[in-house]
């Protein structure tokens, strides 16, 4: 007789390590995190799953979004549902439930999830870094990700074992196969245009079945001892029932608990485990923001204007980096000049155009503002320099390219708007509660005075305002990012940088 795999049991002990992992992230840095589930239309069944999924979040301390949209919703509409949810910082998973009404299409919507929130781990990225050797996917899909967690919490290796999936499907037979396959078995799959599935299934080690045909795998299909994973959720005919319906698996449950090794039942198996699995990639992604923005933020402290140390670490990265002749900083009425012999003797002797001292005080007073002259020098010379190092780390290629132009034409004299007040940086303002595009982006023409940004303190969002006209050339911090006084927020290029 086969042990019952007790799904509903091995959830309970995950929702409990997710519930303290909850409570810790909250306790040490405050922060709560926060799963979306999108449901469109009013399908009994997504319904009900939808509803499972929603308790599942409050019973370990996740908030959730509940975002319920009508049948009849577009697909635009949709999508731009999915583009907020992207943008809201305390949103840290989105799940959009499947399937969606028949006008939908599914990938168009699912492909406009941001990776980084795919908790379903549908995503084309996802699921492509999940078939390559040596690519960890930002999420595992739940219930494949459920069905490993069954069989290794009920101590079932599966490093070279026989694994044969039942189905080849997008949400469960592809992924699982993947998973097993990163995990060491043999995987076949098998489906409707297999011949003899029998056969195969009937060599198999371990049996994922997740076909989507009520009771089709029969106890004779079974390797005695093997151990079958139902993920089939079958609503059958039964007029006892006051629902006049119950659900069964893809497995004949009874034959194959004379056979098998272990066995999961339906329900109780493998549906606990994705409605458990789903908070804690949410849970699991709020973490990791939080230590990936804790490392940002130390990195970028470094930047931190506590007047000098911040100076002093941009005038030496300027000194060991660049080739930059001339430095003039101000902050306020404080101005500093530094030049240097960079030993190139074409070094001109131009003064920088004149920046005014921030006039358009409040409620942002004072900005720390940084303008370098660079002397000309070889522009391949140049190009290399600026290439391997730049005073702004984190650039991406094309950005770093775009300093190093700059360098090579000699007219480096770029203006670091900074940041008056310690807060998140906030790319747009936020009117009743909805995010509004950005200020500006990279590569704008902005004028003096114009809003860049805002500063969220404590729900208090100030803007944060341009000393200088000219061409927004770096937006330095992410939208929701902490700052501290004087970070640098957005480089501009001075409209007037190419007066000598
Ligand atoms: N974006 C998306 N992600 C999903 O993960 C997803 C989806 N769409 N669409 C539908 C399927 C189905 N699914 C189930 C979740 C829980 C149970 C579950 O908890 N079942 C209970 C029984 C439930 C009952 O008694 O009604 C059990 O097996 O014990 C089943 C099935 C998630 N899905």
């Amino acid at each position: 007789m086969a042990t019952i795999i007790d799904g509903k049991a091995i959830a309970q002990t995950i929702r409990k390590e997710i519930a303290d992992e909850v409570r810790s992230l909250s306790q040490n840095y405050n922060k709560v995190p926060g799963l979306a589930v999108v449901i469109v239309g009013m399908r009994k069944d997504s319904l009900s799953y939808v509803s499972m999924k929603r308790k599942a979040c409050s019973e370990v301390g996740i908030r959730s979004f509940d975002i319920d949209l009508p049948e009849q919703i577009s697909e635009a509409e949709v999508v731009a549902k999915v583009h907020e949810l992207n943008n809201n910082p305390d949103v840290h998973g989105i799940l959009v439930q499947l399937p969606l009404p028949k006008h939908i299409n599914e990938e168009n919507v699912l492909s406009e999830i941001s990776i980084e929130k795919d908790v379903d781990g549908f995503h084309p990225l996802n699921i492509g870094k999940l078939a390559m050797k040596g690519r960890e996917p930002l999420f595992q899909p739940c219930t494949p990700k459920g069905c490993l967690e069954l069989l290794t919490r009920s101590g079932i290796s599966l490093k070279s074992k026989r694994a044969v999936v039942v189905g080849r499907s997008n949400i469960v037979g592809l992924p699982v196969s993947l998973l097993l396959l990163k995990a060491d078995a043999t995987v076949t799959i098998v489906h409707s245009h297999t011949l003899n599935s029998e056969n195969i299934i009937r060599e198999a080690d371990i049996v994922i079945a997740a076909a989507g045909q009520a009771k089709m795998i029969k106890g004779d299909w079974i390797k005695p001892g093997a151990a079958v994973i139902d993920v089939g959720t079958n609503a059958i005919d039964d007029p006892s029932r006051k629902s006049g319906y119950r659900l069964v698996g893809d497995v004949d449950f009874e034959e194959a608990s004379m056979v098998a090794g272990c066995v999961t039942p339906v329900p109780g198996g493998v549906g606990p485990m994705t409605t458990t699995l789903i908070p804690n990639c949410a849970s699991l992604n709020a973490a990791d923001t939080n230590e990936k923005n804790a490392t940002a933020l130390q990195k970028k402290n470094v930047y931190k204007s506590t007047f000098p140390s911040g100076f002093q670490t941009l005038v030496e990265e300027v000194c060991e980096q660049t080739d930059v002749s001339e430095l003039k900083l101000k902050v306020g009425d404080f101005e500093m000049l530094l030049k240097r012999d960079t030993g190139n003797s074409n070094a001109p002797i131009s003064v920088s155009a004149p920046i005014e001292s921030p006039i358009t005080a409040p409620p942002i007073p004072s900005k720390p503002m940084v303008e370098t002259i660079s002397s000309p020098s070889p522009v391949a010379e140049q190009e290399s320099a600026a290439a391997t190092s730049s005073s702004f780390t984190n650039t991406s290629a094309a950005k770093t390219s775009k300093f190093a132009a700059l360098d090579a034409s000699g007219q480096n004299a770029y203006v670091l708007v900074s940041s008056s007040t310690v807060g998140l940086f906030q790319r747009g303002r936020t009117l009743k509660g909805k995010r509004q595009p950005p200020s500006c982006k990279e590569g704008d023409i902005i004028k003096e005075g114009q809003i860049i940004g805002f500063l969220d303190q404590f729900g208090n969002e100030l803007p944060v305002r341009s000393d200088v006209a000219g061409e927004v050339l770096k937006i330095i911090y992410e939208d929701g990012e902490a700052v501290g006084y004087g970070d640098p927020l957005v480089a501009v290029l001075p409209s007037f940088h190419g007066i000598k």
